[in-house]
C-alpha cells in the first residue's frame, strides 16, 4: 500500500484466525510466538463475549496458544465501558455468560431483572426460552437493548454456529426494537483497542475473518487490513464487497514472514 509506515502494532481477531471454538488454526502458535519475541504491541480483538480474558488467556494457552490475559480484548469489556461512559452505576437484565456479567460488574453495574435501564445481549451457548421472554417484556416496558456484537454467526470445525447477532433478530423481531451493537465493526471498540495496545492506527494492522467486522472497522479505523481463509469469509465473497483488505492471504501462518 503506497506511503503506509511499516506496521509495528497488530490487532488480530479470534475465532477464525486463531481458533475454531476450541480448535487452534495451523500455524497460529507461530504466529503468536513471533509476535511476542518481536516485542510489537499486538492484541486479540474478539468479538466474542462469553469469556473473561483471564478465562479465555487459559482456554488459548489450552490449545498450545499463548496470550496473555492483557492482551485481550472483547466486545463485553467494550460494552461494559460503553455503558460505564453512559449512565454510570447503572443496572442491568443480561443474557450472556461470565465474560460479560464479570465485565458490568467490574464497571459498577448492578444485574437485575426489575425496571433495568438496559437490557443487555451477549454470546451464549445456552439460549433460553425464558430469559428470551424476559428480555423482549423489559424492552417493550422501556429498558434500552445493548448488543455486545452484530455476529449472525461464528465459525467452528463443524460449520457456522448461530451467534448473538441472530439472536438479537429474533428479539427484534418480537419487540420492533433493533439494539445498539458495541462490537466490532463499531468504532468505538476499535478505539478503545487502539488505546488498549497503545497502538497508532497509521502504523497498525488488523487481520480478521469477517469483511462485515473485521476488515470494515480495521479500514474505518484507518489500519493496513489482512483477510484470512480460515473463517467465515470465503476468497470469492471478497468481490461482492464495496471495499478490500490491504491483503488477503491463505491463513495467519502466512502472516509470520511480516511480523
Ligand atoms: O464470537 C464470535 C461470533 O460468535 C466472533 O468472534 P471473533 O470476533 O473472535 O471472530
Ligand atoms: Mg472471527
Amino acid at each position: 500500500m503506497a506511503d503506509r509506515k511499516p506496521i509495528e502494532s497488530w490487532l488480530t481477531d479470534m475465532d477464525g484466525v486463531l481458533i475454531h471454538e476450541g480448535t487452534p488454526i495451523p500455524g497460529a502458535e507461530e504466529f503468536l510466538r513471533r509476535l511476542r519475541e518481536s516485542g510489537k504491541p499486538f492484541l486479540v480483538l474478539t468479538n466474542n463475549s462469553i469469556y473473561t480474558p483471564r478465562d479465555l488467556s487459559a482456554r488459548l494457552a489450552g490449545m498450545g496458544l499463548d496470550v496473555p490475559e492483557e492482551s485481550i480484548w472483547t466486545s463485553a469489556l467494550a460494552t461494559a465501558q460503553f455503558l460505564k461512559g453512559q449512565r454510570p452505576g447503572g443496572t442491568a437484565y443480561v443474557i450472556g455468560e461470565a465474560g460479560l456479567t464479570t465485565a458490568l460488574y467490574q464497571a459498577g453495574y448492578v444485574l437485575t431483572d426489575n425496571n433495568p435501564d438496559y437490557v443487555v445481549l451477549g454470546e451464549t451457548r445456552t439460549y433460553s426460552f425464558e430469559a428470551l421472554t424476559k428480555a423482549i417484556r423489559l424492552i417493550n416496558q422501556g429498558a434500552r437493548f445493548i448488543c455486545t456484537n452484530p455476529d449472525e454467526t461464528g465459525p467452528s470445525t463443524e460449520g457456522v454456529l448461530p451467534a448473538t447477532g441472530s439472536v438479537a433478530a429474533l428479539i427484534t423481531k418480537a419487540t420492533g426494537v433493533e439494539p445498539y451493537f458495541v462490537g466490532k465493526p463499531n468504532p468505538l471498540m476499535m478505539r478503545e483497542a487502539l488505546n488498549t495496545a497503545g497502538a497508532h492506527s497509521e502504523s497498525a494492522v488488523m487481520i480478521g475473518d469477517r469483511m462485515d467486522t473485521d476488515i470494515v472497522a480495521g479500514m474505518e479505523a484507518g489500519m493496513e487490513t489482512i483477510l484470512v481463509l480460515t473463517g467465515l469469509t470465503a476468497a470469492a465473497d471478497v468481490e461482492r464487497f464495496p471495499y478490500r483488505p490491504t491483503r488477503v492471504v491463505n491463513s495467519v501462518a502466512d502472516l509470520v514472514e511480516l511480523i
